[in-house]
């Protein structure tokens, strides 16, 4: 019996170990290519608690400029982000000395302070926080941050020295990370900014997408409402956030509303809130995202879809930067930037009476048209399959592949009804079809489309001169002739000439042609 008992603690303890190194490495790949830097820190703290058997770990950021501490990753979805001056609590205290704090009983330090416990309804006993600064030889390198983790999950137990040890490794690594966004913030705030990096990868340098880097630049230097246009999957999610980290509100949270995915009684609640009592089933007061955007940027996607009588709230919001919780009376305000997004023709649905005219003028200040994939050219269907071969390569360990030229031809020759997002889910299944690492064409998912897209998805015929984007077969060969001619046009950067003389034509056929 005990003999058993101790075996199972070595098990356990082993299990426990190998979960733990497996975590620093995991970090460290989830450190370089995690596109979006909320989340890289959300799944960080998530890992973090979990490799340590603890209730909560939260990451303090220090905001020089503003002298406190700032957190939106204190695993509380429902909070925006906290602020802790820096003379207060642990954390500041750990942020002003660089000296690890480890406590089994909270409240018996005179250094610990409640009022956060106080707004987020969580009991603080054991602490362990340590500073986040790279490691190095020289202490005085500037403290980051702090990584906290609270009360560990099997009650009675406090942190271990091991424990200690450990948290200092995981938060030299984020100090790695965090290293990068600072600089890169610093560039980006010059004219020369750029989109690229390992927390907000926006692979791509057609002129098409530069077009809208730039838009995304100007429209980051302003709290102006954005209206994002384009087809599904071609990146709207992440240009939206592009538009936050690169603002003056990147510290602030960002928080999402997909208005598509909500039952339409629930949107106006979502949106603004309710008070206890509003409607059956309201027993407390739930502040809204609009609320929880507070400082930051509120991303409406689908906006297109939001239910007529919530239109005339959200078109208030816009205009005065007010509003009532549903089934509340007092006027609240909020300081927030509105980013939206469709896919839909507006300006259809205003015409249909299903989208508020004056609301169509308020969301789109600054439009920026996101370009289909198609439209993008061959070299970036290459950069963002490799893109993606590199991505999921890492995360289901495998060799990383090469494309055959062959594979490479089906991908430029698809149409891409579903854009980038189709494109990533190829390569994330030809990465598990093809474990050795070589990629062909029959690792790539057979196309099966309705009839509707039928037409569109017959590109067999492709132009064969330099940088043609395909002709789709299903055309009438008049329509054909005249798609042929205008790509070689394109291709002879617009000299009609030069074209004639290629398809050994007249230039008057020529222009006859491509009437
Ligand atoms: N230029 C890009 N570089 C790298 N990844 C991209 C790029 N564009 C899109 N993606 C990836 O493609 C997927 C779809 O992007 P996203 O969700 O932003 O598209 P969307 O236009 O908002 O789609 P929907 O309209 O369906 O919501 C995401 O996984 C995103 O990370």
């Amino acid at each position: 019996m005990r003999q058993a008992v101790t075996t199972d603690a070595t098990i356990e303890a082993t299990v426990s170990m190998v979960n733990r190194l497996s975590l620093l490495v995991d970090l460290s790949s989830l450190l370089s290519r995690e596109v979006d830097f909320d989340t890289l820190l959300r799944t960080a703290c998530e890992r973090v608690a979990d490799a340590l058997g603890a209730e909560r770990a939260t990451i303090w950021l220090v905001d020089a400029e503003r002298g406190d501490l700032v957190t939106r990753v204190a695993m509380l979805p429902e909070l925006p982000a906290l602020r802790l001056p820096l003379e207060r609590g642990i954390a500041g205290w750990v942020a002003r000395t660089g000296e690890t704090v480890r406590i089994a009983d909270a409240s018996s330090d005179a250094r610990f302070d409640s009022s956060v416990d106080r707004e987020t309804g969580f009991t603080t006993r054991a602490i362990l926080a340590v500073p986040i600064r790279e490691e190095s030889p020289d202490e005085r390198r500037p403290v980051r941050g702090v990584l906290q983790i609270l009360n560990r999950k099997v009650a009675g137990e406090s942190f271990s020295e091991e424990d200690e040890k450990y948290l200092r490794a995981l938060a030299a690594q984020i100090a790695r990370a965090l290293s990068l966004t600072t600089l890169r913030a610093a560039d980006e705030r010059g004219p020369g900014l750029t989109l690229r990096g390992p927390f907000n990868r926006i692979v791509g340098r057609s002129d098409e997408l530069r077009a809208v880097y730039e838009r995304v630049t100007l429209a980051a230097q302003t709290d102006a409402t954005v209206l994002l246009r384009g087809e599904t999957g071609t990146g709207k999610g992440l240009f939206s956030r592009a538009i936050h980290v690169n603002s003056a509100r990147q510290a602030g949270p960002f928080v999402t509303v997909d208005c598509t995915t909500l039952p339409a009684s629930l949107v106006e609640s979502e949106l603004f809130g309710h008070e206890r009592g509003a409607f059956t089933g309201a027993d407390r007061r739930v502040p809204g995202k609009v609320e929880l955007a507070r400082g930051g940027t509120l991303f409406l996607d689908e906006i297109g879809d939001l239910p007529h009588d919530v239109q005339g709230k959200l078109l208030r919001f816009l205009q005065e930067r007010v509003f009532e919780r549903v089934g509340g009376r007092q006027t609240i305000d909020a300081d927030v930037r509105v980013v939206c997004a469709t896919h839909q023709d507006l300006e259809r649905r205003v015409t249909e009476g299903r989208f508020r005219e004056d609301l169509y003028y308020r969301i789109r200040v600054v439009e920026i048209d996101v370009p289909p994939l198609r439209a993008r050219g061959h070299d970036e269907i290459d950069q963002l399959a490799r893109h993606f071969v590199d991505l999921y390569a890492e995360r289901y360990g495998r060799p990383r592949p090469t494309l055959s030229e062959a594979t490479l031809a089906v991908l430029r020759a698809h149409v891409w009804p579903g854009n980038v997002r189709e494109l990533e889910h190829w390569i994330e299944s030809a990465i598990v079809l093809a474990p050795d690492g070589n990629v062909t064409p029959a690792h790539l998912p057979r196309v099966r489309l309705g009839p509707a897209q039928e037409n569109a998805q017959r590109p067999a015929l492709t132009a064969t001169h330099e940088g043609g984007r395909g002709v789709a077969l299903g055309l009438t060969l008049d329509e054909a002739i005249r798609r042929y001619i205008e790509a070689t046009v394109e291709a002879c950067a617009g000299n009609k000439a030069e074209a004639a003389r290629r398809l050994e034509i007249g230039r008057n056929t020529l222009a006859r042609l491509l009437k």
